[in-house]
């Protein structure tokens, strides 16, 4: 019998067959388990690069690309129409990694074609600075030295995206994005492997998860088929592989990363992993997030990741503020959630109260120094710090603002309402006195949590082995939460590690998503500066559109236009988002949309459709195509949400830099295209289009 392994790029290639050649392919791997290859009728192609690539016939006019690994065992390459899949097995040529020991494809034909196409240099190389030595020490083939040569831009490296194996490629874009050698080989060093045999490719293979997936049989391969648009499930990045089924986080782990490299993917890996080693009738793995709508999202992904019953019994996945509200109900105990709706006139009163502060001010002082510290008295507030809130308050000012926001929470008391983080510090005190159902727990959108959300969930699982597994990234942070999990009792340094590769948006949307950022120092959860190096895409698409119009109506009339087009070009309602700064302008594109006859989602009613959402409501979704309108001065950043800079300068530095993070977290929302558009002056914190 053989062995059957399948290689990343046949799944898009079966998505895009009809059912009939589905049916076929799925025959012939059925025969494949059975036969001997001599059997199999594999056919070897004169005109191969490679020696062990095979053909397979699938039917009259399908064929199917084989790679031979050695013995009995075939990895799956493609299926393509007769001529395709001769062209395909002709040009590819699999080798094995010097360095890291994976097995790695290229597109000989096309590398020989630009090597003959390129004109020589007439400016420096990109890789001048690096020798020929140092670029083999990192696992570049030798024979790709004429060619890398010639590379002087960054768009003739961009030509090399498809044609190079990808782990040289990124070693080839760390280095032209400015990481020196030695950041390079730090990245790859945990995969670094001594005595390479160039070629051993079924040992190669076995070492390439990220490309080659062995199978147990027909029945697993149809399993992955059966999901061929959700790559993620079967190939992982060896970062992302390293990350989520590591055998033990001696403690707390911090997994960061910025916009789209697979945070959410490796937590929902690591919660099946570590729910397949529990019992079934112990404590469970909690995986849970910032709130109800994204824990909705994350349940849907773990269903597709797995269906054994057993493992989905092992796993809740449930928002934080949910989980709260569950736990301070247990016993019967009534609640009534203080929502923003409730709590905004609440603070205008106080504010009107006392002139010299805003609403804004005593909420975010309320929420990040008040219950972030659990102060309970003026004596102790006079005398707590404020991290991060900006010019300090003299004693006399910190009376007038402990009276203010005194009145606020009484207020509160008397109705017997209850904020959502005073509701979390309630459930943390009652988790700590009763034993809890969990033993593992797995946070996605760390960055926002609010210190009282972060005692709920240390007082969640003892600490121990594999307790808590922290996705977060502080270039997204867009609430005002300032944490220090250290003091929080959740020490994670030594296990943090970083995710670079972004899967979801195309190179050109990060570009200028990056350039939004425009930022100094990041400060992680882990009280250590974050760094964007490396973050790069593995995906190429078209340059992002911004269009100015003179009016809203004439934006909105060109907003139409645009999803229309979208719809036309077969892009599904679903997968089409379309964001604002303000609750207003969302309306207003939903009421605009709709009166297009533009199906519009609403998730009160269940309906599908294009998704309108604020940028906040954006956070942690995507979109194949997405636009980001309203982008006017004035508008973003929104006047209400920026301390003015003669008031408190480094508070108007720090609303600023939100603002900014909010508009990072609406773009990266884009996998292929994204639409700008802004009426009047463009907002200061768009980047030039270049
Ligand atoms: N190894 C992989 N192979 C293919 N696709 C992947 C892989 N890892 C992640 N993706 C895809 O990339 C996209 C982003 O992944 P994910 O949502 O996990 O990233 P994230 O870091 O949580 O993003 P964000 O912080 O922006 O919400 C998703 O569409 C996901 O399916």
């Amino acid at each position: 019998m053989a062995d059957l392994a399948i290689d990343r790029g046949f799944l898009p290639a079966f998505a895009k067959l009809q059912r009939p050649v589905q049916h076929a392919v799925l025959a012939t791997i059925d025969k494949f388990a059975e036969h001997t290859h001599a059997g199999l009728h594999l056919e070897k192609l004169t005109a191969a690069r490679d020696p062990n690539i095979r053909t397979i016939r699938i039917d009259r006019f399908y064929r199917g690309v084989v790679l031979a690994l050695g013995g009995q065992r075939y990895a799956l390459l493609n299926v393509l129409p007769h001529d395709d899949a001769n062209a395909f097995a002709t040009s590819r040529l699999f080798t094995v990694n010097q360095v890291l020991g994976v097995l790695e494809v290229r597109d000989q034909a096309g590398i020989e074609e630009l090597t003959h196409a390129t004109p020589p240099p007439s400016a420096t190389s990109l890789f001048d600075r690096v020798s020929a030595a140092d670029l083999h020490s990192l696992g570049v083939d030798k024979d790709l030295m004429p060619l890398l040569r010639l590379i002087s831009t960054d768009k003739q490296l961009d030509s090399l995206a498809g044609l190079l194996p990808p782990a040289q490629f990124d070693v080839l874009s760390g280095l032209a994005s400015g990481m020196s050698k030695q950041e390079v080989w730090e990245e790859m060093a945990d995969r670094i492997v001594g005595d390479v045999d160039p070629d051993d490719l079924f040992t190669a293979a076995q070492r390439t998860p990220e490309r080659i997936a062995f199978v147990s049989g027909p029945m697993e391969l149809a399993a992955i088929l059966a999901h061929p648009f959700d790559v993620w499930r079967t190939f992982l990045h060896p970062t992302q592989r390293d990350v989520a089924y590591r055998e033990t986080y001696s403690g707390p782990a911090l997994i960061t990363g910025s916009a789209g490299t697979g945070k959410t993917v490796t937590g929902l890996h690591r919660a099946v992993f570590l729910a397949r080693r529990l019992p079934d009738d112990g404590p469970k793995v909690l995986l849970t997030t910032y709130t109800r709508s994204l824990a909705d999202a994350l349940g849907k992904q773990l269903r597709l990741l797995t269906d054994d019953p057993a493992v989905l019994r092992r796993i809740d996945v449930i928002g934080v503020d949910k989980l709260a509200h569950q736990i301070v109900t247990r016993d019967g105990t009534k609640v009534t959630v203080a929502t923003d709706t409730i709590m905004d006139p609440l603070w205008e009163e106080a504010a009107a109260a006392s002139p010299a502060f805003s609403a804004a001010f005593l909420k975010h002082e309320w929420e990040q120094v008040i219950l972030a510290q659990q102060l309970t008295t003026a004596d102790t507030y006079r005398d707590s710090p404020r991290k991060g809130r900006g010019a300090g308050l003299r004693a006399a000012q910190r009376d007038q603002v402990w009276t203010a926001i005194d009145g606020v929470v009484t207020k509160l008391a008397k109705r017997r309402l209850r904020t959502h983080t005073q509701l979390a510090d309630e459930a943390a005190a009652i988790t700590a006195r009763t034993p809890s159902p969990y033993r593992h727990v797995i946070v996605d959108e760390g960055q926002d949590l609010h210190p009282a959300q972060w005692r709920l969930l240390r007082a969640l699982v003892p600490a121990a082995d594999n307790d808590l597994f922290l996705l977060a990234d502080p270039y997204q942070r867009i609430y005002d939460s300032q944490v220090s999990l250290t003091r929080l009792g959740i020490p994670v340094r030594g296990r943090t590690r970083r995710l670079t590769v972004n899967y979801r948006t195309t190179h050109e949307i990060l570009d200028l998503s990056v350039k939004v950022l425009n930022t100094g120092t990041v400060f992680g959860l882990d009280d250590t500066p974050d760094t964007l190096v490396g973050y790069r895409s593995v995906t190429r698409g078209g340059t992002p559109q911004l269009t100015t119009h003179p009016t809203r109506d004439d934006e909105f009339e060109a907003l139409i236009e645009r999803v229309g087009t979208w719809l036309d070009q077969g892009v599904e309602p679903h997968a089409i988002g379309v964001a604002a700064r303000t609750g207003k302008l969302v309306k207003a594109i939903t009421t605009t949309l709709a009166g297009a006859y533009i199906p519009v989602a609403d998730d009160k009613q269940g309906a599908d459709g294009v998704r309108v959402a604020t940028m906040h409501g954006m956070k942690g979704l995507e979109f194949r195509c997405l636009a980001v309108v309203g982008l006017d001065l004035g508008v973003l950043p929104a006047a209400n949400a920026v301390t003015p800079a003669a008031d408190d300068p480094h508070a108007h530095r720090q609303d600023l830099q939100r603002e900014r993070c909010l508009l990072f977290v609406a773009l990266t929302r884009a996998r292929d295209v994204l639409y700008l558009s802004h009426s009047g002056q463009p907002s200061e914190l768009l980047p030039a289009l270049t």
